[in-house]
């Protein structure tokens, strides 16, 4: 994959670290980042959420802040944390009410921070996605949270996974496979394709971004043989973002795609829906594969893992994506700078 022209020269606010559902991993990577902000090089940043789930994971110094302004000068000593809620009693893998709460309003004030200009952006650790619906979060996931408050329609909140030599997009994101081949339309498509060429600009100073595109089905439908998605609407898609100018080739058969070669041939991946995109990019790089939001006026990005409430509270938990959707945090805040 071609690599950005990116300055590491601009200084920025320290990015809102939304901590969680606070019974999963969260707390226990964010507070490992923490440990290792000089070794990784890592940008200043706060959690936001209930210091309690750090404490509950992690004997290390934590300060608490009252304002984002103090987190600059509080981070080389301590891991800041902005108190958002009380998430009651904690207990490391059984989440609970309270937690998906405070996980609720800790993302909620994360993203509000961002968008007054009081952080360079956030980082989102995992949330539980059952726990959350059960608490009021209408939203299929946090990328559509994000772009809503952000003013973006979810169409335009393009989901990106990204990792050293693959990027994938789903087209379709958090919805049952039944449902996918009617979702799929030529306008959603082209939407998630104009914003991917525009955020592979705008975070990672690709100046002319090659895309490939997924076919649905099997060998991309055979011509029609094994399915007529690929003819009715992903084939009329990519005509017209041709029209458009991008540097844009597919309906590609899925299964090939991936290869090291393959990958070499196009800076991202747009895939038809959520497992197409998700199982290559965590298979080669799960701990430290990046989710970034394209299209917002914001920088999101998160771990590509979940809560993994199984492993909670046991310190067994791998930082690796987390430092690294801090450090694509930072760079893409950078490019944006860089490049307008
Ligand atoms: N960005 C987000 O907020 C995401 C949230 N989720 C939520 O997470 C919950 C659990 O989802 P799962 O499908 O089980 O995925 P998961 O990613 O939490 O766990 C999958 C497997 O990977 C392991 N694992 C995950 N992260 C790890 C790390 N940093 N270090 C070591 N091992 C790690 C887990 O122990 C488990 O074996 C669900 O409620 C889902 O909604 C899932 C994906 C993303
Ligand atoms: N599987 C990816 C995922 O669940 C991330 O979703 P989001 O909460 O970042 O929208």
């Amino acid at each position: 994959m071609r690599s950005s022209n990116i300055t590491d020269a601009a200084p920025l606010a320290p990015f809102a670290v939304s901590l969680g559902d606070p019974a999963g991993i969260g707390p226990e990577i964010v507070a490992k980042s923490w440990v290792m902000r000089e070794a990784r090089g890592l940008p200043p940043f706060f959690a936001v959420g209930d210091a309690a789930s750090l404490r509950a994971v992690w004997l290390g110094p934590i300060a608490i802040i009252g304002a984002p302004e103090e987190a600059a000068g509080a981070f080389g000593n301590a891991l800041p944390c902005l108190q958002v809620a009380d998430a009651g009693d904690i207990v490391p893998g059984s989440p609970s009410i309270d937690g998906a709460r405070t996980a609720f309003q800790a993302l909620e004030v994360a993203v509000g921070l961002a968008r007054q200009g009081s952080a360079a952006g956030i980082v989102t650790a995992p949330v539980g996605k059952e726990q959350l619906y059960g608490v009021g979060f209408t939203h299929p996931g946090q990328t559509e949270f994000v772009a809503e408050r952000c003013g973006v329609s979810p169409h335009n909140a393009v989901m990106m996974l990204a990792g050293p030599s693959l990027k994938v997009v789903p087209i379709t994101i958090h919805i049952p496979l039944a449902q996918v081949a009617s979702a799929l339309t030529i306008d959603l498509i082209r939407a998630r394709a104009l914003t991917t060429a525009k955020g592979l600009q705008r975070n990672f100073g690709i100046a002319r971004p090659r895309l490939a595109v997924a076919g649905l089905n099997p060998h991309a439908g055979e011509n029609g043989a094994l399915g007529r998605e690929e003819i009715e609407v992903i084939r009329p898609a990519i005509e017209l973002l041709r029209e458009d100018g991008l540097d844009i080739v597919g309906p590609l058969a899925a299964d090939g795609m991936f290869h090291a070669r393959a990958r070499e041939t196009y800076d991202a991946a747009l895939c038809m829906y959520h497992d197409q995109a998700l199982i290559p990019i965590k298979t080669l790089y799960f701990d430290e594969g990046v989710n970034i939001t394209l299209g917002l006026p914001i920088v999101r990005t998160s771990p590509d893992h979940g809560t993994a409430f199984g492993i909670a509270g046991t310190d067994s938990a791998n930082p690796g994506a987390m430092m690294a959707a801090l450090k694509m945090a930072a760079e893409a805040a950078r490019a944006r700078i860089a490049h307008g």
